[in-house]
């Protein structure tokens, strides 16, 4: 589903990322891990199309999209969840998700303006997709909630349900535990199992090696920007190059 072929990007000459290659099959949770400035928020950013690559290649379900902008990545089937996104304050949980939604109907702005038949066809429709996506990450009881009122496990999965409404065929988590208490983060790891178990490719950046070695069927390290390790999870973690790696940034 995706591939990257020696993607390199450095910042006032310092590599970020190096000759970095690596796949995700459809339908695998690939992990990336690695020690601070290890280089997985480059390559995330590098993935989606907010930063560019110096060299190398990235396709995405066949097509070549290292040269596109994010927008037309994700209209290809990416969605990102990102570590720091906000809820829209002074809305419901509900309208959050639809916000993400308008974009996809066509009847666009003027039958908007003029409630036109078509309009609130489309925001009936809207309204479903909405409360489907809301069902699926377990925040059907939430809807009508104002949004900045949910504790942050659930604005997290409030995230997730907005991704989830644009059909990824990849999902892209940013650190997604991240800020999470321990139930918060048990909630957010069956969640993600759950979406794995229906069968979406997911990509993962994660400190927290437990989480991510639990969810992931392969974890791909990195470390001063480049791969070190990458292989199914007990394996990697027992990698001495992975514990040095590790260790050596503890110290
Ligand atoms: N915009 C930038 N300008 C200059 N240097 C950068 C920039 N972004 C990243 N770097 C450098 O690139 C290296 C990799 O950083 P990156 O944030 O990708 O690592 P990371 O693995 O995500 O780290 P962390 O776990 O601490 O978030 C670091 O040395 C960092 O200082």
């Amino acid at each position: 589903m995706l591939a990257i072929t020696g993607v390199s990007r450095s910042f006032g000459g310092v590599y970020a990322v190096r000759d970095v290659s690596l796949t995700v099959a459809d339908g695998e949770v690939c992990g990336i891990i690695g020690p601070n400035g290890a280089g997985k928020s480059t390559l995330f950013n590098l993935i989606t199309g907010h930063l560019a690559a110096d060299r190398g290649e990235i396709s995405f379900l066949g097509h070549r999209v290292d040269r596109l902008p994010p927008h037309r990545r994700a209209r290809l089937g990416m969605s990102i969840v990102f570590q720091a996104a906000r809820v829209f304050r002074g809305m419901t949980v509900r309208e959050n998700v639809m916000v993400g939604l308008h974009g996809r109907t066509g009847a666009g702005f003027v039958s908007a303006a003029l409630r036109l038949p078509r309009h609130r066809r489309d925001e009936r429709l809207i309204a479903a997709e909405a409360s489907s996506a809301l069902e699926r990450v377990g925040l059907a009881d939430w809807a009508s909630r104002p949004a900045d009122r949910l504790p942050i496990g659930q604005q997290r999965a409030l995230q997730l349900a907005r991704a989830l409404c644009a059909r990824p065929r990849l999902l892209l988590l940013d650190e997604p535990a991240s800020g999470l208490r321990g139930e918060e983060r048990e909630r957010l790891a069956v969640l993600v199992e759950e979406l794995r178990a229906g069968g979406l490719t997911i990509l993962l950046i994660e400190h927290d090696v437990a989480f991510v070695t639990r969810l992931a069927d392969r974890l791909v390290v990195l470390d001063l920007g480049q791969v070190i390790a990458d292989g199914p999870p007990a394996e990697v973690r027992a990698d001495p190059l992975v514990l040095a790696a590790y260790l050596g940034h503890a110290s």
